[in-house]
């Protein structure tokens, strides 16, 4: 297995490709990379082809064409020595309702041959620790909410340290408070330098967790990478806030400010390119004599960004 090093991808795939037997392209030539150390959100509407695209990662299905890496190794040929670095939690977690908490934990514990059995108490008790479950460990795993389940799940995928998670639509079906449980817990997993791979059909989901991101759309991949670059890609703008809009879009216009809109209090315009020092931007209005309120860079959402590459709304529904 490869080492891990900063810059590395995870993940990796190259035209990878599904097509399902009824004739369905599911998935349509995808190049995805997902940097190390990233918390990376796989986004797309229902049916996009998000779901294939991990089975392929994970192995579970082979892909028409095309290639992915996982860990620096090829699947579904390394799957058996991939896998066991990966924690996974693909479609619900499988429970059984009539076992506790720990009691499926330490089944799902028992079940791994690489497992020490001498340390799977200690084992078990860290990972419920870890998502929020010492308390309700002994109850009745049918009678955990949606999110305690989903956490269960996440910390059977936790037994062991795992250099990647994928979670597909880890919030799905969520109320607004177990959605935020399960957001900060991949913060908090993150932030000791797992890679998190994340899949959902919800922009704002992604734009509040995940460092980077990739859009689906009908199997094919519209755009990817860090998340603030792809909002700021499709429509961020400068927003220069003065009583003297005229004299303000003339300079800007001199200083090659692109899409310029003069409104009653202001004028917005394309953010210079990157380089650009808005402070010298800002100082030759002030130079020109216009009166500046207010300046910067309003950030665009990866919502803005979706409707540019798309021309349309992102349907949830699908
Ligand atoms: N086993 C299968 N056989 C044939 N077609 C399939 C199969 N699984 C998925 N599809 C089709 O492939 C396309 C992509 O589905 P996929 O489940 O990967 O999308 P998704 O983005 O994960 O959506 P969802 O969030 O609804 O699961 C859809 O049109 C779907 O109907």
């Amino acid at each position: 297995m490869a080492a891990s090093t900063a810059g590395e991808s995870v993940i990796e795939t190259r035209a990878l490709t599904k097509r399902y037997g009824g004739g369905q392209l599911a998935v349509d030539g995808l190049d995805l990379t997902v940097p190390a150390g990233s918390v990376f959100g796989f986004l797309g509407p229902n049916g996009s082809g998000k779901t294939t695209t991990i089975r392929m990662l994970m192995g579970l299905i082979a892909p028409t064409s095309g290639a992915a890496r996982v860990l620096g190794e090829p699947m579904p040929r390394a799957t058996r020595t991939v896998l066991p670095h990966v924690g996974a939690l693909i479609e619900g977690p499988a429970l059984y309702g009539y076992l506790s908490g720990r009691d499926n934990l330490i089944r799902y514990d028992s079940a791994d041959p690489a497992a020490d059995p001498r340390t799977r108490r200690a084992r078990v008790a860290t990972a419920l620790d870890r998502v929020g479950l010492t308390a309700a460990a002994g109850k009745k795993a049918k009678a955990y909410s949606l999110g305690m389940k989903q956490r269960l799940g996440l910390a059977a995928a936790l037994l062991q340290p795992r250099r990647l998670l994928v979670l597909d639509e880890p919030t799905n079906g969520l109320d607004p408070q177990g959605m935020r449980e399960i957001r900060s817990l991949v913060r908090e997993l993150a932030s000791d330098g797992t890679t998190v791979f994340l899949s959902s059909h919800l922009l704002d989901e992604i734009e509040q967790v995940c460092t980077h991101a990739a859009v689906m759309a009908r199997g094919r991949l519209l755009t990817q990478g860090p998340v603030a670059e792809l909002a700021a890609g499709a429509r961020g703008r400068l927003v220069v806030t003065t009583p003297d809009p005229g004299d303000a879009a003339r300079v800007l216009k001199e200083r090659g400010v692109a899409d310029l809109t003069v409104t009653d209090d202001g004028v917005t315009g394309e953010p210079p390119a990157p380089g650009t020092d808005l402070a010298d931007l800002n100082a030759a209005l002030v130079a020109a004599g216009v009166r500046v309120r207010g300046f910067g860079v309003e950030r665009a959402s990866l919502e803005d960004a979706f409707v540019a590459l798309t021309g349309e709304g992102f349907d949830v529904a699908g």
